[in-house]
């Protein structure tokens, strides 16, 4: 039997293909981070993981300050039921520490961010008080100290504000700047090489011969990986001849913690990859029950310090996209440092159409979401095949079809995975 045969994946219900499950749980227990840390500042921080704790060297807030423009107060002077009378001595202003101190019968206007005055533990908001001359009336019913936020409330002197492992975005950039970082420790930029096999492939910039194609996936490849925050080597396309694409693979090793190639790795004549890859490296499995996306080769190609991980995306342009949205990226956030990967929630959507599925496999069907009188809502974005590219850039979301789930019928619960986050 030729090894393509060996590798290939032709029912549906493949008995040698891994669930979605299995193979998730798989390459994550493979991989450890790349391991070599450096310190930039703190802009360059963003999408990056930090390497070590940021432990908060002062309290934040620093000292206790006032929640609310108002009145500061001495609670114990507020009389238990009915109104308080209580003379206006001054004002407290944000970033200036008042001078005096507030004695019995007394209060001093505040504002938002200002000390509370020495005496007082109390603020009470403007709008629930009536002015009289330099006098304040106040209401019953307040609490003692409201409105006033607490010296540490939000991050603790000496305690860690943010745990190695963690990916940074805006908040984290804006929490360390709340602590006087300057520069922070990050893991190192992955490196990840990536090259498109298949002779019928055209790189853009040249004029599409007979039967030939432009080369989409370096592009696809190219934006997730750029948004991963990877380092990038585009390797181009590579034809379907045995020593070009070893050559490629060799250049790839060299210089990459990471390896990705699209094309080859189902059974046609000229998919060499998968065996090129057992040849050079080993190749750990490759096929998924999963629709699309079910040849994935995963591996590592090299040997010893110059060893790589390889992942072998099939072909077809959604296949690409799906099989690096639900591996890849895991794959590589945990190659970054990232503990714990940031995990894509699955959302509940009501499903506006029927949908054809066997069990047997996950099938992920690019969606649009909405909202529906209060409720989410799905329904696939036009055309489902491999190659339709156009309902991946119209969709919002994957429709994520658990293994085991038959047909969907009008109304009924579906996951969802949305494309894009807040932050
Ligand atoms: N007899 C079988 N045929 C196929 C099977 C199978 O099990 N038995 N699986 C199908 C599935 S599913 C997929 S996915 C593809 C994967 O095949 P390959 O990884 O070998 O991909 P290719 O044959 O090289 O290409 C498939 C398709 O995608 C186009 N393509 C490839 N690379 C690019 C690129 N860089 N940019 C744009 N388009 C690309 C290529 O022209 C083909 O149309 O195999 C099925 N067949
Ligand atoms: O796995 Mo293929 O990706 O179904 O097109």
């Amino acid at each position: 039997m030729s090894l393509t045969a060996r590798f290939s994946c032709l029912s549906d219900n493949d008995p040698d293909a891994l669930s979605v499950e299995q193979a998730r749980s798989f390459i994550r227990s493979q991989l450890t981070p790349v391991g070599t840390h450096e310190r930039v500042a703190l802009r360059s921080a963003l999408g990056r993981v930090l390497a070590s704790d940021v432990i908060a060297p002062f309290n934040v807030p620093a000292h206790d300050n006032s929640a609310m423009d108002g009145y500061a107060l001495r609670h114990a002077d507020l009389a238990s039921g009915g109104e308080t009378r209580l003379r206006v001595i001054g004002t407290a202003l944000a970033g200036k520490v008042f001078a005096g101190s507030v004695g019995a019968g007394e209060c001093v206007r505040i504002m938002t961010g200002a000390l509370p005055p020495a005496g007082t533990d109390t603020v009470v908001i403007q709008e629930l008080v009536r002015v009289d001359g330099d006098h304040l009336i106040i209401p019953a019913g307040q609490r003692a100290g409201q409105n006033i936020r607490l010296a540490g409330e939000d991050l603790a002197s000496g305690r860690p504000a943010l745990a190695a492992g963690r990916l940074i975005r805006p908040a984290e950039l804006g929490l360390m700047a709340s602590l006087g970082c300057a520069e922070v420790s990050v893991y190192r930029r992955l490196r990840v090489a990536f090259f498109s096999t298949g002779d019928e492939l055209c790189s853009i910039g040249r004029p599409l011969a007979d039967g030939e194609v432009y080369d989409s996936n370096r592009y696809t490849i190219f934006g997730m990986l750029t948004r991963l925050g990877c380092e990038v080597l585009d390797l181009g396309v590579v034809r379907d001849d045995s020593a070009s694409l070893e050559a490629a693979f060799r250049d790839a090793t060299a210089a990459a913690d990471v390896v990705i190639t699209s094309g080859g790795v189902s059974v046609g004549e000229a998919d060499f990859v998968k065996p090129l890859m057992a040849k050079l490296g080993e190749v750990l499995f490759w096929k998924i029950a999963m629709k699309p996306g079910r040849p994935m080769a995963f591996g590592r190609i090299g040997g010893g310090e110059r060893a790589a991980w390889l992942f072998g995306l099939p072909g077809n342009p959604v296949a690409v996209m799906a099989a690096f949205y639900q591996f890849v990226r895991d794959a590589l956030y945990v190659l970054m440092g990232a503990d714990p990967a940031p995990a894509v929630p699955l959302l509940p959507a009501v499903s506006s159409v029927a949908m054809r599925k066997a069990p047997g496999r996950t099938e992920f069907q690019r969606g649009i979401v909405s909202q529906v009188d209060g409720q989410s809502c799905v329904r696939p974005a036009g055309g489902q095949g491999s190659g339709v590219l156009r309902s991946m850039s119209e969709a919002n979301c994957f429709i994520v079809l658990e293994h085991d789930r038959g047909q969907v019928a009008v109304g009924d619960l579906v996951q969802v995975q949305l494309f894009d986050g807040l932050v």
